[in-house]
């Protein structure tokens, strides 16, 4: 039997351990979280090492890409994903299966048959884009007509992607072809020693006709033929001069009246045809009398939908063969440009045709594809995707900026805009 003291004094022993254990606990517990929210800090501090090293090697790869797509001789390729809208419908066909890639805005991810597929642009614009965004991509691109540049501006994609939201866009929200003019009475203004003469022509061409939008009776007899100066031109195409955006409106009002649409099964008003702005900006030096022009083309394509999946028949067929046709004439086109070959086949198609003044030589070329983001039209989101990624990614090789092309304008020497600026072929050989 052990002495009462005896207990007490090994209870008090069992307490003093139990403390003991308990601050020796408490100890290793707070040494443990000092140990893990030193690791924490030492891998974010590594993270944030690797995060602004990639952006700094990300702004490294734009730098050089835009050298690239210079010494490609100006040729570009963006993408455009439209938002959902109501005519995708809902359930599956309308899950969103394209998306732009978060971390590399030249960058689209499609969900395709179970696979993710990866296309590389220049630049993509995801759904949430806004107009002024695109507008800010192109903005440089617009002005340079000034300096005596010929630019295209092409919307692709099939019916419903949106092109015409891109190009025209409601009023609420004008497209690239309002704020271009916008952006060139600003920049012509600016100029106190040159006087500018801004003229818009706006034509369609439908099952390979040229009709004039701008005229009270339109005739389907219109052609391409070579002016005097060896030019390519369409006479007796109705041309106006344009002094400000009221001007513009009314211009556009008249035209888009005019514009040929028939219904297709994917969209009501579906434009078959394709549709050209032509804005010509004439320059004159008043100390110098020198003159500079340049010619701006933005052009909306009719939808690139293969026939089968718009129920097309009879004059419908007609018309999507005329429009598969043309619209791979430019794909050849701007991709033999692009690789710099010696045969670029421009007369395949009226389109190519009318515009090969502008496309070649120092003229600078944008293709912007448009994809809807619904599941139900992956497969032609992916064929339009394609057509760009073929235009994007030809190769290098021995390309530089093409020869000058038959009747391509030079740039003043003494143009406002062309201080800074790398000279025109045309010009350097001077
Ligand atoms: N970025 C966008 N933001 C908001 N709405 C858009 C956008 N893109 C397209 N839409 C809407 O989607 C619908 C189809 O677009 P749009 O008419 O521009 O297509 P399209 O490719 O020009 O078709 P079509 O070849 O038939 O002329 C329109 O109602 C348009 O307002």
């Amino acid at each position: 039997m052990l002495a009462p003291r005896k207990v007490k004094e090994d209870c008090e022993l069992l307490r003093k351990e139990m403390r003991e254990l308990q601050q020796g606990v408490q100890l290793m517990a707070r040494l443990t979280q000092q140990q893990i929210c030193d690791a924490i800090s030492d891998i974010s501090q590594h993270n944030q090492l690797l995060l602004r090293r990639y952006h700094e090697e990300m702004k490294l790869r734009k730098t050089y890409h835009n050298e690239l797509v210079e010494l490609r001789g100006n040729i570009r390729v963006f993408c455009r994903v439209r938002p959902p809208i109501a005519e995708d419908g809902s359930g599956q066909g309308s899950t969103c299966v394209v998306h732009p890639d978060q971390d590399d805005d030249s960058r689209l991810l499609v969900d395709f048959k179970n696979r993710e597929q990866n296309f590389g642009f220049d630049r993509v614009f995801g759904a949430e884009s806004t107009q002024d965004e695109v507008f800010h991509e192109v903005q440089a691109l617009v002005t340079s007509c000034i300096d005596g540049f010929n630019v295209c501006i092409f919307a692709y994609g099939q019916t419903g992607s949106g092109k015409t939201h891109t190009m025209q866009g409601p009023s609420h929200e004008p497209g690239i072809n309002q704020r271009a003019l916008k952006e060139l009475f600003i920049a012509t203004d600016k100029q106190s020693d040159w006087r500018y003469d801004i003229r818009v022509s706006f034509l369609e061409i439908y099952n390979e006709s040229i009709r004039d939008l701008l005229s009270d009776r339109p005739t389907t007899k219109m052609e391409v033929k070579r002016n005097a100066e060896g030019l390519l031109h369409v006479p007796g195409l109705t041309q106006i001069q344009v002094n400000c955006l009221e001007d513009v409106n009314r211009t556009f009002t008249t035209g888009l009246e005019n514009r040929v649409t028939a219904s297709t099964r994917m969209n009501e008003l579906s434009s078959r045809s394709h549709a050209l702005l032509c804005v010509e900006v004439h320059g004159v030096n008043t100390m110098t009398s020198v003159k500079t022009f340049g010619k701006l083309n933005l052009v909306d394509l009719a939808g690139s939908e293969r026939v089968s999946k718009s129920g097309a028949d009879g004059d419908r067929l007609k018309e999507a063969q005329n429009i598969n046709k043309s619209l791979s004439s430019l794909g050849d086109v701007v991709h033999a440009l692009r690789g710099n070959q010696s045969h670029v086949p421009y007369r395949n198609s009226k389109l190519t045709y009318l515009l090969q003044d502008s496309l070649g030589g120092d003229s600078k070329t944008l293709m912007i594809v448009h994809v809807s983001p619904a599941q139900k039209n992956v497969g032609e989101s992916i064929a339009s995707l394609h057509f760009g990624q073929r235009v994007h990614s030809v190769q290098l090789g021995q390309a530089t900026r093409n020869a000058v092309s038959e009747g391509s304008h030079e740039m003043a020497e003494d143009s406002p805009a062309n201080s800074g600026r790398p000279k025109s072929r045309a010009a350097r050989k001077k």
